[in-house]
């Protein structure tokens, strides 16, 4: 990023100050292990409340937020520092197009991350939805492919809309037991993760409210309906994730330019051909070969 101006993150003061001393705490934390910057990337569908979250997490307006599809060209990245700390957020353009998973805008995604690495991946979706379907199966899988199932290890899940009332008959924390165990599952199958693998690809997840009219407690932070404040509790799954011991995700020419079709399946070819040769042509050829010598010379020969 050399070159690029990188605008202190002064909006942190907008913030309430029990909030700023636990993120001025989580960025020390990740000072006092080496890490002095954090590239986070956001991703998912179309109006899930992806850039609504970089705002919410910057603490100013530095995205478009639109109930339709929104303007601002996409990918961006936005970068704040802070006593030495960068933090660079990556937004992105929903990953669904007419009905299907957009290969055009995860290649724009790619492209935009060269020579980048992911260091926490936050996977957005709304908490407030009633069920997984294909699409988010083929999301998961589409992510999976692009950038290596590795990328589940650096994820977050962000579940957006987390100030809803559920439906009758079941409490907040069994919808949303529900509604993650669900998603889990669909994560799980989408990047191939099985059984034995679950327990090392441990995704966390962590609830996000970015309307204005989100809740407050006494010191007057927004607070989840559990009354957890929500962006430090965001933060400090970040925090985690990205000191898991687990590599970020370096976006390389070579991961960018995926297996090529030409080479792919290049090395079996002789092998093919040897194949044939001794189990096709060469019965043939001597299955002619006897059928001519059995044959009887007509009178005329
Ligand atoms: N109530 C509520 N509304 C939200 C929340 N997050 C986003 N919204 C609203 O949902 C709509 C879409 O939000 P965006 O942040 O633009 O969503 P996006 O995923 O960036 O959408 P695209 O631009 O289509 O990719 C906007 O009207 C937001 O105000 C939330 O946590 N709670």
């Amino acid at each position: 990023m050399a070159g690029q101006l990188i605008k202190e993150w002064s909006a942190i003061q907008q913030f309430p100050s029990a909030t700023q001393e636990k993120l001025v705490d989580l960025l020390g934390k990740l000072k006092n292990q080496n890490v002095n910057t954090l590239t986070i990337l956001v991703m998912g569908k179309g109006g899930v409340g992806k850039s609504s979250t970089v705002n919410s997490v910057i603490g100013e307006r530095v995205v478009t937020v639109s109930a339709f599809q929104s303007e601002t060209p996409r990918p961006v990245m936005v970068s704040r520092s802070r006593s030495g700390f960068t933090l660079n957020i990556i937004d992105t353009p929903g990953l669904v197009e007419g009905g299907y998973v957009s290969d055009q805008v995860l290649d724009t995604i790619k492209r935009f991350l060269l020579n980048k690495t992911v260091d926490v991946l936050l996977y957005v979706d709304r908490l407030d939805a009633y069920r997984v379907d294909n699409m988010d199966k083929q999301i998961v899988k589409a992510i999976s492919d692009s950038f290596g199932k590795e990328i589940w290890h650096k994820a977050v899940v962000v579940l957006t809309h987390a100030q809803l009332s559920p439906p009758d008959a079941l409490t907040y924390e069994e919808f949303f037991s529900k509604r993650w165990e669900s998603l889990l599952k669909c994560i799980r199958q989408g990047a191939r993760i099985n059984k034995n693998e679950a327990q090392q690809f441990a995704i966390p997840v962590a609830l996000v409210e970015n309307s204005g009219r989100c809740n407050k407690n006494e010191h007057d932070e927004k607070i989840l309906p559990m009354g957890t404040p929500w962006i430090p509790n965001l933060i400090h799954t970040i925090t985690d994730v990205t000191l898991n011991g687990k590599r970020g995700i370096l976006v390389d020419q070579k991961l960018i330019e995926g297996p090529n079709a030409n080479d792919r399946g290049k090395i079996y070819i002789p092998l093919i051909l040897a194949f044939q040769f001794l189990f096709i042509i060469k019965p043939i050829q001597k299955m002619i070969k006897a059928d001519v010598e059995r044959e009887n010379k007509p009178s005329w020969a």
